[in-house]
């Protein structure tokens, strides 16, 4: 069935063109052409945070994905392009209620619509964004189009069949498209420690940062680096390969991610400290022989909750992610792919819905997490993961945890 959403309230009083945003299911809201003008296609996400647009725009794991905030009020603090989050703004299409007319902030640059605009991204303003969530959340993720100018004129059913002909997120892979075309270096900050190779998947700006203020060195590596090209890095207390390697969040499905995957493996075997966030806590699932599964309608925003195993601390945490690791929380397994690489238990759990938010190795040293410790924008709740890694690189094998373990066999018995 075909249902249709008009903007309620006091719609967006800049522009006077209208737009219209098409889910594949049939359902379409109206609303007012908002940034660049025409058609643009993707998956509809919905994102909760309050703050941070301009760093979920810039974020590249959101390539291939229209995203609407479901703050109703965006762009007052403009666009500075300090914040920026990557080179680029990779969204495929941006919804909201209500735009600020005009930036306030001493820091602003240029106003959010006029990125859009230069930038080529399709958005549309004054639609009931929380209808829309609900409706997300309800029926799960699904693909959808912004249509505006003389694309948004024609049929709604010409308009449907082009959704419906668009890639769905499953089976997508987009790491390729995001990925630096040349390894980057970032100059550690003050002592240098260490040396850390970081596999760029779609990584954002605030990682390497937040790793060059422990004293790293970080080279970003291009997505199709092979062992031996990790292995060229040479570290600070092993001139023979990188001290650490790194695996960042990235767009597009996990289950596409075979290549790197296979390079995880190597860097596993060989014992390297390992480190991944988000897409890079996928590839570890995958690379110790666990599946992924698409979420319903995904975790996004800047406020959920995560149970720290090791300590038992929740943690209030940024998260962007739409797959999860198929793994046990209530077991320590042995790593399905290969049992030479050891045990693994789930070391963070999301606490809205049970889902797998950080893996770690028992038996060698390596860990990832499935949200984002370098939140930008976000709390700061979760920096203590950084320090792990620098741990990790300085003892180079695997924490014992076992009295956490131990709790956690007790808890499971006594339920
Ligand atoms: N931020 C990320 O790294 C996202 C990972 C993956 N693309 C997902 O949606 O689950």
């Amino acid at each position: 069935m075909t249902a249709t959403t008009e903007p309620t309230g006091s719609p967006d009083r800049f522009s006077p063109e209208p737009a219209v945003l098409v889910l594949e299911d049939g359902t379409r809201y109206r609303g007012h052409a908002w940034g660049a003008r025409g058609t643009t296609l993707g998956e509809m996400v919905f994102t909760t945070g309050m703050t941070g647009y301009q760093e979920t725009l810039t974020d590249p794991s959101f390539a291939g994905q229209i995203v609407a905030m479901t703050a109703p009020h965006v762009g007052n603090t403009g666009w500075t392009g300090q914040d920026d989050e990557s080179r680029d703004v990779f969204v495929e299409g941006f919804v909201v209620r209500d735009p600020a007319p005009r930036p306030s902030s001493w820091r602003s640059e240029q106003p959010l619509e006029g990125v859009l605009a230069e930038r080529g991204v399709v958005g549309i303003s004054g639609v009931d964004t929380r209808a829309l969530t609900r409706h997300l959340r309800d029926r799960g993720a699904m693909r959808a189009g912004i249509f505006s100018g003389p694309a948004g004129e024609r049929p709604v059913t010409a308009l449907v069949d082009e959704v419906r002909a668009a890639p769905a997120m499953v089976g997508r892979e987009l790491a390729s498209a995001v990925t630096t075309p040349e390894p980057v270096v970032v100059p550690a900050q003050g002592e240098h420690r260490f040396t850390v190779a970081a596999l760029d998947l779609g990584i954002k700006s605030n990682t390497p940062r937040l790793l060059a203020a422990r004293g790293i060195e970080v080279h970003v590596l291009p997505a199709e680096s092979t062992l031996e090209e990790l292995r060229a890095v040479p570290g600070v207390t092993t001139p023979d390969g990188p001290d650490g390697v790194f695996f960042s969040n990235g767009p597009g499905d996990p289950a596409t991610a075979d290549e790197a995957v296979a390079l995880l493996r190597g860097v596993l075997e060989q014992g390297i400290p390992f480190f991944g966030i988000c897409f890079g806590n996928q590839l570890l699932g995958r690379a110790l022989g666990f599946g992924t599964y698409k979420l319903d309608f995904g975790h996004r925003g800047i406020n959920q909750p995560v149970m720290d195993r090791t300590t038992g601390k929740v943690e209030i945490t940024a998260q962007n992610h739409g797959f999860a690791v198929d793994a046990p929380l209530d077991a320590v397994v042995t790593a399905p792919h290969d049992a030479s690489l050891g045990r693994v238990w789930v070391s963070h759990v999301c606490l809205n819905d049970q889902v797998v938010e950080g893996l770690e190795m028992l038996d060698r040293p390596a860990f990832s997490v499935q949200y984002h410790p370098e939140a930008a924008a976000g709390p700061h709740d979760s920096e203590y993961l950084f320090d792990r890694f620098v741990e990790l690189m300085t003892t180079r094998s695997a924490a014992d945890r076992s009295a956490q373990i131990a709790a956690l066999t007790t808890a499971g018995e006594s339920r």
